[in-house]
């Protein structure tokens, strides 16, 4: 009923799967780097427990559509190897996909950090 080697084998696969797309994709080490620069200006800020818990959530949520659009790219090459207008239209909106969380995240982390600067 409960397989403990097919749990550490997943989450082996799952740790393989981030590892390739970090090494692979510029965008997910553009955004580690700046996950790094946000948790050192949260930890000089000083920020409540709330503002943790938002930080964390749109962290959390950048890299995994990160990586979801890594998978995305992925399946759309290996079935769609030449040019076709439905891929370049499934890449294209999954990078939209990251590009409106990513301005989102921005946002918020304006109004949370400006305020305690100025
Ligand atoms: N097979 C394809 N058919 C049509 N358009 C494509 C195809 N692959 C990529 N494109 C489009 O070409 C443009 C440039 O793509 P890009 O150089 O970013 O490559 P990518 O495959 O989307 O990403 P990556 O380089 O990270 O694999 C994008 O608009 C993308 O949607």
């Amino acid at each position: 009923m409960f397989n403990l080697r097919k749990l550490l084998l997943s989450f082996k696969f799952a740790f393989e799967g981030i590892v390739h797309s970090i090494k692979t994709e510029q965008n997910i080490r553009f955004h580690l780097l700046a996950t790094m620069v946000v948790m050192i200006a949260g930890l000089l800020t000083g920020l409540d427990k709330g503002e943790w818990i938002i930080i964390f959530i749109l962290i959390g949520g950048m890299l995994s559509l990160e990586l979801i659009n890594t998978a995305i790219e992925r399946v759309v090459d290996l079935v769609s190897p030449g040019w076709q207008p439905l891929a370049k239209q499934a890449k294209d909106a999954a990078a939209g996909a990251v590009l409106v969380f990513a301005t989102i995240s921005a946002i918020i982390g304006i109004l949370i950090f400006l305020p305690k600067w100025f």
